[in-house]
């Protein structure tokens, strides 16, 4: 499924945090959202998949304008703070997931045992998620939002706390989901991680400074480095106050 966003704004107590942001995220690619911390990408995740509402412009999944209930079943939400139950076992929480999503048992039984395998779970699947490391969490929390085999997953600075190890195991796991046909969007405050990428989105300030394909971008730059676009953008900002 594609995404598309047409002048998207959104402002918080009068104050603009998402302004005019229009892009289309074709299907079946990873999209990462890059900016710095409080730059709206959150926000920008909350509106597309349709927890929060557009002040102006629309967010539509195919020809289907969101929010929209029947979308439900073909979204996959990691949020960035895990939301698991820690007196569960990691299946047991899975369970639970599977009844959020009204998979029938036969159905929710064989995805909990592949779910676990792609995030290298299945050994520990007994153990309450209190004895779960942060990594641990993380992978589980995965797992849970892919559950539905969902169509277009949503993952919300899934690798904050991770270490590096880590952190490149979740990626070949995202990589694998985007295989299945899966299209991806990934906040990140990583400048690295966008190598990863099919697309970039950079956030700053509100505003959609820069989307193109992660290699284009990163011709735009000197040091081959997308952390430089984000230092042009603020050069920009500041320059534009000094006038
Ligand atoms: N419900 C809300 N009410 C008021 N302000 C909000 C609300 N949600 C977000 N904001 C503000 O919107 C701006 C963008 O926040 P957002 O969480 O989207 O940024 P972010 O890029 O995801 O940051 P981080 O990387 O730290 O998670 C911030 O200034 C934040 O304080």
């Amino acid at each position: 499924m594609d995404i598309q966003l047409k002048k998207v704004h959104k402002s918080f107590e009068k104050k603009a945090v998402i302004k005019d942001i229009s892009l289309v995220i074709p299907s079946g690619e990873i999209c990462c959202l890059l900016g710095p911390s409080g730059s709206g990408k959150t926000t920008l995740i909350r509106l597309m998949i349709g927890a929060i509402s557009a002040d102006q412009g629309s967010v539509q999944f195919d020809e289907v304008k969101m929010p929209n209930r029947s979308m439900l079943s073909k979204v996959g939400f990691m949020p960035q703070n895990d939301a698991l139950y820690d007196d569960l076992s990691a299946e047991a929480n899975l369970e639970f997931f599977g009844g959020l999503y009204q998979m029938n048992k036969k159905e929710l039984a064989s995805r909990i045992e592949e779910v676990l395998e792609i995030v290298e779970l299945t050994d520990h699947r007994q153990k309450h998620v209190r004895n779960f490391s942060g990594g641990m969490k993380k992978r589980l929390s995965l797992a849970a939002s892919i559950l539905h085999s969902p169509s277009v997953l949503f993952l919300d600075e899934p690798t904050v706390g991770i270490d590096p190890v880590l952190r490149r195991s979740i990626w070949e796991q995202f990589q694998k989901i985007k295989r299945e046909g899966t299209t991806i969007v990934v906040s990140t405050h990583v400048m690295d991680e966008v190598s990863e990428c099919d697309k970039a989105a950079l956030i700053y300030n509100g505003e959609l400074i820069q989307y193109d394909e992660v290699q284009k971008l990163l011709e735009k730059t000197e040091s081959g480095r997308v952390e430089e676009l984000f230092i042009q953008a603020a050069g920009n900002v500041q320059g534009g106050e000094a006038k």
